[in-house]
């Protein structure tokens, strides 16, 4: 059953005006790489998108793109529902968080999340709530004193997020945060990024190679395709269901990463033929 089929939840009906549109958007570097052409996507407010592709396909380019870190060569970026800082992007910020936690090793893990709002000119004691509050959504409130090398990978990618949402973001950019990490760790994770999701209403844009990731977090996927890097396949994904461990075993998320699943491969043989 296509997924469509099976949403329940009528999502659409909160939302109004789309918070980030890409129309025509194509990315050639210098190198002569096309990584992206006629790349379209409009994110609306509160969703939880996924980008799901092959290697290479231009997953990163397109988050990067979105968070300002690199130029388009041509197409359009639009932010309906913000206002537009000095710099093109929306005023409220956006968080990035990397594949690597990239904490600095001779900070605590106080000093890591202080960083962005130290890069504000905001002081360390006025800070302090927002830094803390951070650390709490993520579980890390009694560890603010210890050092990255105490730390667990886990908890290092927890200290990450901390600092991508200290700012108090209305768009999270995830690229394969969690693809390091052991199965168990991945899991808990992906948990606590729904919960956060749900408690915060943010809107979250998540780089994965994996279908059951992206099956079991996700508001939407967007099957990408490779050579050049574009939209393949747009699938909402929407559940009245709770995304617990009865969800993972559940028959509707068996069909919804069979449906992913196949929809990949259709990119993988679409690219092949190009
Ligand atoms: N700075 C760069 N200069 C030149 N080419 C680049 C650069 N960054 C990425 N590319 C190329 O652009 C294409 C898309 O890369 P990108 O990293 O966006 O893909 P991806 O889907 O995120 O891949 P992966 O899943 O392996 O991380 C690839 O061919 C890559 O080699």
């Amino acid at each position: 059953m296509p997924l469509a089929e099976i949403q329940t939840a009528p999502l659409k009906e909160k939302r109004k005006r789309p918070l980030v549109a890409m129309q025509s958007v194509s990315k050639v570097f210098s190198s002569g790489t096309v990584a992206l052409s006629g790349m379209s996507l409009t994110v609306e407010n509160g969703e939880f998108i996924s980008l799901l592709g092959p290697s290479g396909c231009g997953k990163s380019t397109a988050l990067r793109i979105i968070a300002g870190l690199g130029d388009i060569t041509s197409g359009t970026i639009d932010w309906p529902s913000s206002r537009i800082n000095a710099k093109g992007l929306p005023e409220g910020d956006i968080g990035f968080v990397f594949q690597e936690p990239t904490l600095m090793p001779w900070k605590s893990v106080f000093g890591n999340v202080y960083l962005p709002l130290k890069l504000r000119g905001v002081s360390k004691a006025a800070a302090r709530d927002q830094i803390m509050s951070a650390l709490a959504t993520v579980g890390l409130r009694d560890f603010a004193e210890a050092y990255p090398r105490e730390l667990s990978g886990g908890m290092k990618m927890r200290v990450s997020i901390a600092r991508a949402l200290v700012t108090k973001p209305k768009l999270l950019l995830m690229d394969e945060p969690f693809a390091a990490l052991d199965e168990i760790s991945r899991q808990k994770l992906n948990d606590d990024v729904l919960l956060l999701w749900k408690m915060t209403g943010i809107t979250v844009i998540f780089v994965t190679h994996s279908v059951f990731e992206s099956a079991y977090l996700s508001s939407r996927i967007i099957v990408m395709k490779a050579r050049p890097g574009r939209v393949h396949a747009d699938l909402p994904l929407v559940t009245n269901r709770e995304r617990d461990a009865h969800y993972r075993t559940s028959e509707e998320y068996r069909r919804a990463c069979e449906t992913v699943s196949y929809s990949l491969i259709g990119a993988i043989n679409a690219a092949k033929e190009d």
